[in-house]
């Protein structure tokens, strides 16, 4: 779960405090810079000339000039070393070889960056002007995730502020009481009453402070959870096809690498702002009262301020932008070497000190850039301060200007000091609120923007459900193209599934048997022609409920990190199974002889990633497979290459039982091995998406057509084995 939740409860106004860091850095580690003079010079050039609004394209290209020149310097300054410490200095350690991905590690502009970029190169302006309508998306986003919480902190976050200018209000008076001619006992009988108000002010700011903190620290993760459930729930509601189309998996990328985490950010920079706001307020009412001069020295604090400030965030995000590249590369190939999956190659094809050393690579790279970013905030921070420093200075020149020419009186003067510092100090923390929730909008915005892309390939939802059973499946003139494909996948079919067949599907690699198999499942809808069940328009029918009719061994079945119990369950998760009812669907799948080996039988967790988790080999998975099918009970069973795994013995036992199994239902069979086929009652043969030919296989056989001649040609192999 991300980490920014912001104390609110330290926020003290008694005078302008350190501005916090310059750029947060949702998400990856701070970014870094090497530290050469040069590379420094040609990238702020580069950065000046990257104008806000600058056209995406513009921006890229001069982000991968300035990468390459950092990158370069930073490889010579650091990677070598690092590739030879890694290895013991042998000639195969060091990072000479190229680099993955064959670019030789150029750093372009990742497409997820687009947002830092804008961030980056945008005017204080244009970032207030985008800001009444981030934090009505902000609210919108709070008051979504929880009502009750999202008014409480508002209330007290306000109530808190009010008590903050009750307070300064009261300063005044104690100034007033403790300036006034008379003696002194009599003047500090006069600043009493407002002492006390003071005092119960700053009780009461402290109380609701703390409540609003409480608050928040509560709204804060719900609206993670929030945004988490809502990217969830749109990205399982979208049909199969959308998830082939590039546009739509880049949307949900960026949501989820950058959109989620600020979708948090922005209500948490939003209540932050708040704070700041109602701060600012409250010293500007109080100046504004003591003298009119006063109000309009505080807003030309801003711009000084607001720009140090400004400009100081946006070096961060450059920062991060420039090396963000090299410490995804990083995070990606530490993944591959920590993870399960690729250990074994790792280590087959000897290549771990190879991946050492990029990742070192990498990481040093980021590692020189992290301490330039330390150097370059304390100097931004450095200049910020004096900047302040002497913004802070003219008005208080100002105002012993006012007092020295009669024009204040000096209990006013007081009171008006005392606003004065705070009122920066607000500013100077507003400038920072700004910058960050605008920052933080950015990638909401892809948040948001993927949510009504998904929303809009939502699958359609009509009312009516499809029967329980069918007697006949007529699918004519089907024609399906996947997004971006030049032709079609499945292109014109016609053909009848009947109840209680066994039909096969044959072709050779890349024919349609798959597609076609998913849209007899209901998981494709085709652009072109119609399926019918029993007459009646499938596209008619809602098509969770199609799904419902339909049991799928897919070719490559989910590994569910689940007990051997579940994996079969979950083919009827929504009907409650006893173990004897999961242990005949085993039997039925031939799983049960292995099952029973496992170390806790049905409940043994199959995933290595756990304590007592076992792991099954290809073929057992498949067995599951099956048992998980067969145990959905559906009446169409489509099984896409069930036995491509099987050990002989085991693919003879799952063909017995599927001719058992037709009984009452049908079955689409798609396999290579001939030899199954042939029991089939009707055999569709595809090729280029388009069925070639059908029939049995005696019949095929007789056509000597493209069947016959993959069938021959398996036949042979056997035979001369
Ligand atoms: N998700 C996808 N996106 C785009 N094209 C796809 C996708 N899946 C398959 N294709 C293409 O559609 C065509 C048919 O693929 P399909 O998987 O249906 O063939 P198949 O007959 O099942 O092949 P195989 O025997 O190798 O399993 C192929 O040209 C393939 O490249």
């Amino acid at each position: 779960m991300p980490d920014v939740t912001p104390d609110h409860s330290t926020t003290d106004d008694t005078g302008p405090t350190e501005p916090p860091p310059s750029a947060p850095a949702p998400g990856p580690p701070s970014p870094a810079g090497p530290v050469k003079a040069e590379a420094l010079k040609a990238r702020a050039e580069k950065a000046e000339a990257v104008k806000a609004g600058a056209v995406k394209a513009k921006a890229e290209k001069a982000e991968a000039v300035r990468a390459e020149a950092v990158r370069a310097e930073a490889v010579k300054a650091g990677a070598r070393d690092a590739g030879a410490r890694i290895g013991g200095g042998g000639e195969t350690d060091r990072a000479e070889a190229p680099a993955l991905g064959g670019d030789d590690g150029e750093l372009t502009l990742p497409y997820w960056l687009t947002s830092t970029q804008e961030a980056a190169n945008s005017s204080f302006l244009q970032m207030s002007r985008r800001l009444p309508r981030l934090l009505g998306q902000a609210w919108l986003l709070a008051w979504r995730a929880d009502p009750r919480t999202a008014v409480a902190v508002l209330v007290f976050q306000v109530s808190a502020g009010v008590a903050a200018a009750l307070g300064l209000i009261s300063v005044v008076g104690v100034f007033d009481g403790l300036l006034q001619a008379g003696p002194t006992p009599e003047r500090v009988r006069a600043a009493v009453p407002s002492l006390v108000l003071l005092i119960l002010a700053l009780a009461a700011r402290g109380l609701l402070q703390g409540a609003a903190t409480a608050a928040h620290g509560r709204l804060s993760p719900v609206v993670y959870e929030a945004a988490e459930n809502r990217l969830l729930d749109l990205t399982t509601r979208v049909d199969l096809v959308t998830f082939d189309d590039p546009e739509w998996r880049d949307a949900m990328q960026r949501a989820r690498d950058r959109g989620i985490h600020a979708a948090q950010q922005v209500v948490d920079f939003g209540i932050e702002l708040l704070t700041n706001l109602v701060g600012l307020v409250a010293a500007a009412g109080v100046l504004a009262v003591l003298h009119p001069l006063l109000l309009p020295l505080l807003v030309c604090a801003v711009v000084p301020t607001g720009w140090a400030a400004v400009r100081a965030a946006r070096a961060g995000y450059r920062n991060q932008l420039r090396y963000i590249a090299v410490w995804r590369r990083q995070r990606m190939l530490a993944d591959l070497l920590e993870a399960r999956e690729p250990a074994g190659e790792v280590r087959a094809f000897t290549v771990r000190r190879f991946l050492l050393a990029e990742a070192a690579r990498l990481l040093r790279i980021a590692t020189v850039a992290e301490i330039d970013v330390a150097t370059r905030a304390v100097r931004t921070n450095l200049y910020g301060q004096a900047l302040s420093a002497l913004v802070t200075g003219l008005a208080y020149l100002t105002l012993l200007w006012l007092l020295w020419t009669g024009r204040m009186e000096l209990a006013v003067g007081g009171a008006a000091a005392y606003a004065i510092n705070i009122g920066i100090g607000r500013l100077r923390e507003l400038a920072f609120s700004v910058n960050r929730v605008y920052e933080q909008g950015l990638y909401f915005a892809d948040f948001q923007g993927f949510c009504e892309m998904s929303l809009k390939h939502a699958e359609p939802s009509p009312e009516r459900s499809a029967p329980a059973g069918f007697e006949e499946i007529t699918l004519d003139g089907v024609t399906f193209r996947y997004p971006d494909a030049e032709r079609p996948a499945v292109n014109g079919v016609s053909l009848t599934l009947r109840r209680g067949e066994i039909v096969a599907l044959v072709g050779e690699n890349g024919s349609g048997k798959s597609t076609l198999a998913a849209i007899l499942a209901g998981l494709y809808r085709p652009q072109q022609g119609t399926i019918t069940w029993d007459g009646v328009d499938a596209s008619r029918f809602r098509p969770e409920s199609v799904r419902e009719q339909v049991a799928v061994v897919m070719q490559e079945p989910t590994r569910w990190p689940l007990s051997a119990r579940a994996n079969i369950a979950i083919g009827r998760h929504d009907r409650p199974a006893s173990l004897s009812q999961v242990q005949t669907s085993a039997r039925a799948g031939d799983a049960h002889d292995f099952v029973m080996e496992l170390p806790r039988a049905y409940e043994t967790l199959l995933s290595r990633h756990f304590t007592d988790g076992a792991d099954l080999s290809g073929g057992q998975w498949q067995r599951l497979a099956v048992s998980r099918a067969f145990h959905r009970d559906a009446p169409l069973l489509i099984c896409d290459e069930p036995t491509a795994n099987l050990d002989a013995r085991a693919e003879h036992e799952v063909y017995r039982r599927l001719r058992d199994l037709a009984a009452g239902r049908t079955v689409v069979l798609i396999t290579h091995r001939m030899a199954s086929v042939r029991e089939a009652d009707r055999i569709y043969v595809l090729d280029h998406g388009a069925v070639v030919e059908q029939g049995g296989h005696e019949e095929l056989m007789a056509a000597d057509g493209l069947y016959a001649q993959l069938f021959t040609l398996q036949a042979s192999a056997y035979q001369s084995a």
